[in-house]
């Protein structure tokens, strides 16, 4: 997969790109982001992207002609790109939405900043997305949300072990189950027995019922989701 991003402040994605499971994904090839500083399509002398919202307001506005310009650039060749504009009141980003992402050979994500980009980029755009009923300084973070949900569903991206770990379960968006480590017990909290059984198919079940209680406590619609999908084996529903 490739995704370019489109932000007026690439640094914010230095760490991002560099660290973790994402920087082995794009050190190792197995994906491709390209950050391009919406600044570097300007042609005037003060690289200026933003201006005064017509009709008067706070803040400033985030200019077509630049983001035009990188689109029109960065689609010259190749694939056209499934195009991303995050904002604050965009499609709720779920699981879900990440899935079906992950299976479009190019993504670009535009990130606004100030106060949002100026409406006639939205015709570039195919899904505006939120990450969720809050409102931040621009849609950077909200990209790397995006990118970091995405790109680790990409086949080799996750090594083994966590590709384990990311079964189905997780990404029904159930709840994790508790995780324990040494030692055995801590200031008189005990790991569970089960744990320390070596008896896998209890340790999974345990595992399992637990991730559907603290769904069911804490998250019951999604719960009632899987199962409108039929997501939900049987004896996960006794
Ligand atoms: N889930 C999300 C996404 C965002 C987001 C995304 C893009 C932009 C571009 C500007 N802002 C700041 C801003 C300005 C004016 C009203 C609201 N938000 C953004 C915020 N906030 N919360």
């Amino acid at each position: 997969m490739r995704i370019d991003v489109l932000t007026v402040l690439p640094g914010l994605f230095d760490c991002f790109l560099k660290e973790g499971v994402i920087g082995k994904a794009i050190s190792s090839g197995k994906v491709e982001v390209k950050v391009h500083n919406i600044r570097d399509f300007t042609t005037d002398k003060h690289r200026v992207v933003d201006d005064v919202p017509y009709g008067g307001g706070p803040g400033m506005v985030l200019k077509p002609e630049p983001i035009f310009r990188a689109y029109d650039e960065l689609t010259k060749e190749g694939e056209k790109p499934y195009v991303l504009l995050t904002e604050p009141w965009g499609e709720k980003f779920n699981q879900e939405m990440a899935v079906e992402l992950s299976k479009k050979p190019r993504l670009m994500i535009i990130c606004g900043r100030y106060e949002g980009v100026d409406e006639r980029v939205k015709s570039l755009v195919d899904r505006e997305v939120s990450i969720g009923d809050y409102v931040l300084t621009g849609g950077e973070l909200p990209a790397m949300v995006i990118m970091d949900a995405v790109l680790r569903l990409i086949p080799g991206v996750l090594g083994n072990l966590e590709s384990l770990r990311a079964d189905s379960f997780s990404d029904r968006g159930l709840l994790g189950y508790p995780n324990y480590t040494r030692p055995a017990e801590f200031r008189g909290m005990k790991v569970p027995e089960v744990l320390l059984s070596g008896h896998h198919k209890k340790i999974e079940s345990w595992r399992k019922e637990q991730s559907l209680r603290k769904t069911l406590e804490r998250r019951p619609e999604i719960i009632e989701n899987l199962k409108r999908k039929g997501l939900l084996t049987k004896e996960e529903l006794e």
